[in-house]
């Protein structure tokens, strides 16, 4: 038996939009693999009862059908579904890392997250990669139709997961299928701030670089208390505060010294307005690894 541990992830950070990914250092999904004759599925743990077993239908399922794996596959979700922390994609990473150990492939990293996309096209419609890469490759991840490049950052996040569901796939028909030059101009201008505060491991410029008014503002109305927490984390001290991936967790940036008194303040605002949330403390984590072989 193989066994791979891969990270929750947070997808677009505001103005990457299916571009920008950074991994979590905790919920992680671990996904444990045999040969097998045929391709089975099992899945225990966070919101187990929503995910399917049937292989084509789980993401981990799809990867082992694209490399041609077939495998006993037994999925811990420590990632909940429909949570906006790559749920779907952290089993498809595990599952992609596991699968190409255990059959011996030896694929590049750029080509698991080929091949773990694929999985996520299965269950959101499209194949985006944003939070596959970070979550296999580790670190905070720019994906773009020719590659994926991957950056090392030391910058305090918080995601505050709150019980409400939002599907990625629902979250994307909200997306607006055009938009202004102006609004252009200014994502570009947050996007390319963001990268460099990445690169800088700087709190201010990557919450700064977050700020974008075409995505957000849509999935924002999809989030109960959205703006309460938003205000509450900018309150105690968050750089920068934006959806994580399609929703409803709400991810923020910040200097250590803030970052727990920013994830008291989003909890409290999410119990204010009438919702339950646990709030993850994290730094830009490490990708998938395997723990046992
Ligand atoms: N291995 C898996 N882990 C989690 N969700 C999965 C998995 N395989 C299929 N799914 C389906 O994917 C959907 C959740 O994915 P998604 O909406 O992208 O959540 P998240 O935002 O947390 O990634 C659910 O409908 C779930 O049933
Ligand atoms: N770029 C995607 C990311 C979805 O992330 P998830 O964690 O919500 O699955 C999107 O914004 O739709």
């Amino acid at each position: 038996m193989l066994t791979v541990r891969a990270p929750a992830t947070s997808a677009n950070l505001g103005s990457g939009f299916d571009v920008f990914g950074v991994a979590l250092d905790r919920p992680a999904d671990v996904v444990s693999v045999e040969r097998a004759d045929e391709t089975t599925i099992e899945v225990s743990g966070a919101g187990a009862q929503y995910i399917p077993e049937d292989p084509a239908k789980n993401t981990a399922g799809v990867v082992a059908a694209e490399l041609d794996a077939p495998a006993r596959i037994r999925i811990d979700k420590g990632v909940r579904p429909s949570s906006g922390l790559g749920s779907s994609a952290a089993s498809a990473a595990a599952a992609a890392v596991a699968l190409d150990a255990l059959y011996e492939r030896g694929l590049t990293g750029e080509e698991l997250v080929r091949v773990a996309a694929e999985g996520e096209a299965a269950v959101s419609g499209e194949a985006h990669a944003d939070n596959v890469a970070p979550s296999i490759l580790g670190g905070f991840t720019v994906v773009r139709d020719d590659g994926v490049l991957s950056i090392d950052a030391e910058v305090p996040l918080v995601a505050c997961l709150p019980e409400i569901v939002v599907s990625t796939r629902d979250a994307r028909g909200v997306v607006p299928d055009s938009t202004s030059m102006d609004d252009v101009v200014h994502t570009v201008g947050s996007a390319a701030t963001l990268t460099a505060g990445m690169q800088r491991d700087d709190p201010t410029l990557v919450g700064r670089g977050m700020d974008e008014h075409v995505v957000t503002p849509a999935r924002a109305a999809l989030i109960d208390g959205y703006d309460d927490v938003v205000a509450a984390a900018e309150a105690a001290g968050a750089t920068g505060v934006t959806v994580s991936g399609a929703g409803p967790a709400i991810l923020a940036a910040c200097y250590p010294a803030r970052q727990r008194a920013v994830a008291s303040a989003m909890v409290e605002a999410f119990e204010n307005a009438g919702v339950d949330a646990r709030a993850y403390r994290s730094s830009v984590g490490s990708g998938a690894v395997i723990v046992e072989k």
